[in-house]
């Protein structure tokens, strides 16, 4: 798991980690971490050109506290000095004596690497002139750019991307993970993010938002053991389908079968049940008892009776697409909702251009107005659940954007429900999955349809299962 918290919580940790420091301790060790990533990207150090970007506030100390560094090692190194009478008065000095000089206009040809210390934690969104003309001139020019703690206008907390913004190719960000640099879409400006250690760890409080990560996957998937038979696995009941959309029943119990349980039951319509036993022979037609139901996906106007039908049965319920205008807060306990923007937006009838920019505090919104652990589908997934943190998955590919792809998800989620795990648990292994799968399947980099996906699971399962072990961070 990669962990982000959020300035409020950052800021504790600093004060209590500082209290135990000699003064200026933590901007060095910042700084030291800062200049190693530019060393790395410089390669060759001496002659380099560097411009520092340097903003008002202790993300500007870092910069010219690099910028030091560098100069020392003999990069020319010029800094613009946004607000000079309000400049980290110590670090200005220090970069200064080190052989940096001072522009207001940088030629921008020939520059190998911009750090971007104009704003951290304490940047409101957006960014000021002459900021925002420096930064569009160096990326009109190429230029390489590598931002101090996170790139600047950026909404650290919310994880939305007003313009404008930096867009760096690397952050360096100190002591943990903020929001924006692990979720959409702020985390589109961050680029590669390099974690520097700076002790801040031991003083933070729980997370607010983790990223889902392989060996969390590895940790968390339900195993058969000897004793197991197809019952103990589970089973998942799959109502899907419909005359008009019988595709969207077969995925659905194609990203089942690829899963942990024991069973397929397709619930659904005989007429598509029929063609589905034909196609997919393991699954079982006809109702029964199962350890959780999966609902909605092309089920048109079935939806509703499918759906109480499934909530009859009092067991975990993944609700998707057509089932997802029914559900009504609270009607089924552990349920796992799997809308994409457009459905969340009408479930919480607003506009589905809101819901794009601001996915973070949506799904959470979602997760608490809705009563039920909300997956919103997206370039990263986030999985929210009240009073717990907010989990996300970004193992997907873009080519993920296709018909069907979704009813192999929901799918999959509901055969991790049915062998036992929890909603917010099987969320997040089904998208992590599902995204891997996805990459496997495009081969890193060609179009790919859903059944492609839900063949490909069973190799990105096989993969991830079979890596070296390492402990469980959150099983
Ligand atoms: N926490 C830690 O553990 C550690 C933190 N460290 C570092 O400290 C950073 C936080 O420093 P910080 O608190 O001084 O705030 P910071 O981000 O520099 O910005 C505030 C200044 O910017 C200004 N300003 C605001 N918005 C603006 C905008 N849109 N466009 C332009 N200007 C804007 C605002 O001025 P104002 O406009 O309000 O007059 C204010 O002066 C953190 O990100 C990390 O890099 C490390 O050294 C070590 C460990
Ligand atoms: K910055």
């Amino acid at each position: 798991m990669r962990y982000a918290h959020t300035v409020e919580s950052v800021r504790r940790a600093e004060a209590a980690l500082m209290a135990t420091l000699p003064a200026g301790a933590l901007m060095q060790r910042a700084a030291a971490g800062l200049a190693a990533v530019c060393i790395d990207v410089l390669g060759s150090v001496y002659g380099a050109r560097v411009v520092v970007l340097v903003g008002s506030g202790d993300n500007g100390g870092d910069a010219l506290y690099a910028a030091a560094r560098l100069a020392s090692r003999g990069a020319a190194v010029e800094l613009v000095v946004l607000k000079p009478e309000a400049a980290h008065p110590d670090g200005l000095a220090a970069a200064l004596r080190a052989g940096a000089r001072r522009t207001d206009k940088p030629a921008w040809d020939g520059v190998d690497l911009l750090v971007d210390g104009v704003v951290g934690i304490g940047g409101r969104p957006g960014l000021r002139d002459p900021a925002r003309t420096l930064i569009e001139d160096a990326r009109a020019a190429g230029t390489y750019v590598v931002a101090v703690d996170v790139p600047s206008g950026v909404d650290v907390d919310g994880a939305t991307l007003p313009e404008p913004h930096v867009t760096a190719d690397i952050t360096v960000t100190f002591g943990t993970h903020k929001p924006a640099l692990l979720a959409a879409p702020a985390v589109r400006a961050a680029g590669w993010v390099q974690l520097v250690d700076i002790g801040l760890v031991p003083y933070l409080d729980e997370a607010g938002l983790e990223s889902v990560e392989s060996a969390d996957v590895r940790a968390a998937y339900p195993l058969p053991s000897g004793e197991s038979h197809k019952y103990t696995r589970g089973v998942v009941g799959v109502d899907a389908g419909s005359d008009r959309y019988a595709g969207a029943a077969e995925l659905c119990v194609r990203g089942a079968q690829a899963g942990p349980a024991g069973m397929v039951r397709f619930g659904g319509p005989d007429s598509v049940a029929a063609e589905i036993v034909a196609r997919r022979p393991e699954a079982v037609a006809g109702r029964g008892r199962v350890q959780a139901w999966v609902v909605g996906s092309g089920t048109a106007d079935r939806a509703d009776s499918a759906l109480r039908a499934a909530a009859a049965d009092e067991v975990p319920v993944v609700v998707d697409a057509d089932a997802l205008a029914y559900w009504r807060p609270g009607m089924v306990r552990g349920a796992l909702l799997t809308p994409h923007a457009g459905e969340l937006a009408r479930m919480l009838d607003v506009e589905r251009s809101v819901v794009e920019a601001a996915p973070l505090a949506y799904a959470r919104q979602a997760a608490e107005r809705l009563d039920a652990t909300v997956l919103l589908k997206g370039s990263n997934t986030l999985i929210a659940e009240r009073d717990r943190p907010t989990r996300v998955v970004s193992t997907g590919t873009p080519w993920l954007a296709t018909a069907g792809a979704g009813d192999v998800l929901a799918g999959l989620a509901g055969s991790l429900l049915a062998a036992g795990l929890p909603a917010r648990d099987a969320g997040s292994l089904a998208a992590w999955l599902h995204g891997a799968a996805s990459r496997r399947a495009a081969e890193y980099g060609r179009p790919i349809t859903a059944g492609d996906v839900a063949g490909a699971i069973p190799a990105a399962t096989a993969a991830v299962l079979s890596a070296p072990a390492t402990p469980a961070p959150w099983a």
